[in-house]
């Protein structure tokens, strides 16, 4: 078991900070999902854990060791929304999987197993990924993600493309395959349902930002952030059924946030419901960061004023 930790980590596209100081750890064998608009930094921070986006300040570390010196046949593996980013159109699927093996030997009797694994007819090695439904190509992208013999998975929007029908079957396998593993988890989903489903902790982004991270039970009913709050709000259905979408493009009634020119001191404080907009004399959200509040407790927000606004809970 391996844990992934980010450590202050910024990513930068020309004048964009798309992930700005972000401090995070995935524990050993557990599952962190992380929410948040589309835009805030999600897929980006996922590749940076894969080493496929520019790290501009701090580390990803996995067991402590920077993922810039791991080996090519990285101990991280993703798993992306479309199958076909990992998988060659042309290549059978059992190729697919096989090419993806550390070792040479063995390959043809892994490649069953590895199927097997995913629920899918190791007879079926043959087919091109073109003659399998939406929900079977995942399974085989999971394959051969696993066929690389991870310690730890990252999973970016995995279900998102996916017909409804399917959703539930690819999601619970990836939780069984995590569990049986004992795998590390990245989980990403715009879908709170579904990082509730499967999610031991659950992070929150907000512009390049970690707002608010803790036990999942802990943030999704009785969130610290005004952005958790708002998010919650707007996805009636988080605690509803896997299947309901839920919304979180939703939210924005005010001024959506815009990464090019973000806000000074918390950059939620144009659109905060507990903020300057509707308290004048919380100057300090304009002025000053917040960041520094969301340390490594085990619940935290990165908010001046979280503490004291009563949750929905004891509301
Ligand atoms: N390769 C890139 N070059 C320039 N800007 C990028 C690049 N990738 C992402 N961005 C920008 O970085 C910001 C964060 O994008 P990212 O895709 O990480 O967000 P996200 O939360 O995953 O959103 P979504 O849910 O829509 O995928 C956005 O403003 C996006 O436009």
């Amino acid at each position: 078991m391996s844990a992934l930790r980010f450590d202050g980590v910024s990513v930068r596209y020309g004048k964009l900070t798309a992930v700005d100081g972000v401090s995070l750890t995935v524990p050993s064998g557990q599952v962190v999902g992380l929410v948040g608009e589309s835009g805030s930094g999600k897929s980006t921070l996922a590749r940076a854990a894969a080493g496929l986006a520019p790290v501009s300040a701090g580390r990803v570390l996995l067991d402590g060791v920077d993922v810039r010196r791991l080996p090519r046949r990285r101990p991280l593996q993703m798993v992306f929304q479309d199958p076909y980013s990992s998988l060659d159109p042309r290549m059978a699927i059992g190729e697919s999987i096989a090419e993806a093996m550390p070792r040479r030997a063995g390959r043809r009797a892994e490649v069953a197993r590895l199927l097997e694994l995913v629920n899918l007819d190791p007879d079926r090695a043959d087919l091109l990924p073109g003659q399998l439904s939406g929900g079977q190509r995942q399974r085989v992208a999971l394959a051969r993600a696993l066929a690389g013999q991870p310690k730890v998975l990252v999973a970016d929007e995995i279900t998102s493309a996916l017909d409804v029908s399917v959703q539930g079957a690819v999601l619970n396998l990836v939780r069984d395959v995590q569990r049986r593993l004992a795998l590390s988890m990245l989980f990403i989903s715009h879908n709170l349902a579904v990082v509730r489903y499967v999610s031991d902790v659950v992070a929150v982004m907000y512009l390049g930002r970690i707002v608010e991270a803790g036990p999942a039970e802990q943030v999704l009913t009785d969130p610290k952030h005004p952005y958790t709050r708002d998010l919650l709000a707007a996805a009636p259905s988080a605690h509803g059924t896997l299947l309901d979408e839920t919304g979180l493009d939703a939210l924005a009634d005010t001024e959506p946030a815009d990464p090019h020119h973000p806000p000074s001191g918390c950059r939620y404080h144009p659109r905060c419901p507990i903020g300057p907009l509707v308290h004048p004399d919380r100057t300090v959200c304009v002025t000053a960061d917040p960041a520094g509040e969301a340390a490594d407790r085990p619940h935290s927000a990165a908010c001046h004023f979280a503490a004291s606004h009563p949750t929905r809970r004891s509301a």
